[in-house]
């Protein structure tokens, strides 16, 4: 496993075209796109890297799926009354189906279903509360008390919210958000500030991999259902309007950041965190889509494949 690694490092570092960093987050634009990094946790304890694995960056939207964990966690189905599970095929933080379907957001992955998730876990709670539980939250899932917000991050988002900010004011207006929206964005944004490295990122990601327990330390997160559901919308949503692009390549469930990160599970086989800041078009990490691909190829893992 450790050769896979160094081998797919050495390939990236020889990659010429990294993609843009997002710079729609200006915070985010300072990042050095020569940058890659994996890891892979597996259920024995094992963690395997490679390249810039211990550097820490913006989670983004990966975060989504451990608000989404704390959301089934906490209202079970209840959850399907504030969010859908349909592939949405737009970008991440477009507007124009919510429209169509009265304000209620058709995936907790996309921005509009992820402030929803937000908004319904913090069931009348100021920001500070459910902040509070999230960060714990990662911290337990991760087996690590050093992770962190990134205050910075989630300021420069904040000052630039309109797009969200419309978002939620639109699900608002249809009653599908019931806080006050600046409070909800609040949380949002910093949920998305939150930084990791690739190789806190896999560890956390390892409930996922076994059914909703972390094998190493005995664990667990959730049920094994509830696992087996967030792994097939990671599936079909994760990656926006790139989600087919990503299972026709790599294969596994997996979720994207527009900090360049992409967390993947395999299944009974392990957790996958690949990290390079410059994104393709569709606001998906380029070497990160390529790395998956490679390390697919090479181990043979996918949910297609046995
Ligand atoms: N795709 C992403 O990572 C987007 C998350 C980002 N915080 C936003 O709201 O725009």
């Amino acid at each position: 496993m450790q050769q896979i690694l160094d081998d797919i490092a050495a390939e990236m570092a020889s990659e010429t075209d990294h993609g843009k960093v997002a710079d729609y987050i200006p915070q985010l634009a300072h990042v050095d796109p020569n940058q890659f990094g994996i890891a892979i946790a597996t259920p024995d304890g094992q963690v395997y890297a490679a390249g810039n694995a211990s550097t820490l960056f913006s989670i983004q939207s990966i975060s989504k799926v451990f608000t989404l964990t704390i959301g089934l966690g906490k209202l079970g189905d209840g959850i399907w009354t504030h969010v859908g599970r349909e592939p949405s095929g737009d970008p991440f933080n477009s507007i124009t189906v919510l429209e169509y379907e009265s304000g209620r957001p058709r995936n907790p992955f996309i921005n509009a279903g992820a402030i929803a998730v937000v908004d319904a876990i913090m069931m009348g709670h100021e920001p500070k509360a459910t902040l509070g539980e999230i960060l714990r939250f990662v911290h337990f899932i991760a087996d690590d008390d050093s992770i962190r917000f990134d205050h910075k991050v989630a300021a420069s988002e904040m000052q630039h919210r309109d797009r969200n900010a419309a978002l939620a004011h639109f699900m608002k207006s249809f009653g599908h958000i019931k806080h006050d929206v600046d409070k909800v964005l609040g949380v949002y944004f910093h949920q998305c500030s939150i930084a990791m490295s690739c190789e806190q990122l896999a560890r956390a990601g390892l409930f996922l991999v076994s059914n909703g327990v972390n094998q190493h330390t005995g664990v667990r997160v959730i049920n094994a259902q509830q696992s087996r559901r967030i792994n097939s919308l990671m599936m079909m949503c994760g990656h926006y309007d790139g989600a087919g692009e990503f299972a026709y390549r790599v294969g596994l469930p997996g979720k994207s950041g527009v900090g360049g990160g992409i967390l993947t599970i395999a299944p009974g086989k392990g957790s996958i965190a690949v990290w390079s800041p410059g994104l393709d078009h569709v606001g998906n990490s380029k070497l990160g889509l390529k790395a998956l691909e490679l390390l697919v190829q090479k181990t043979g893992w996918s949910v297609f494949s046995n």
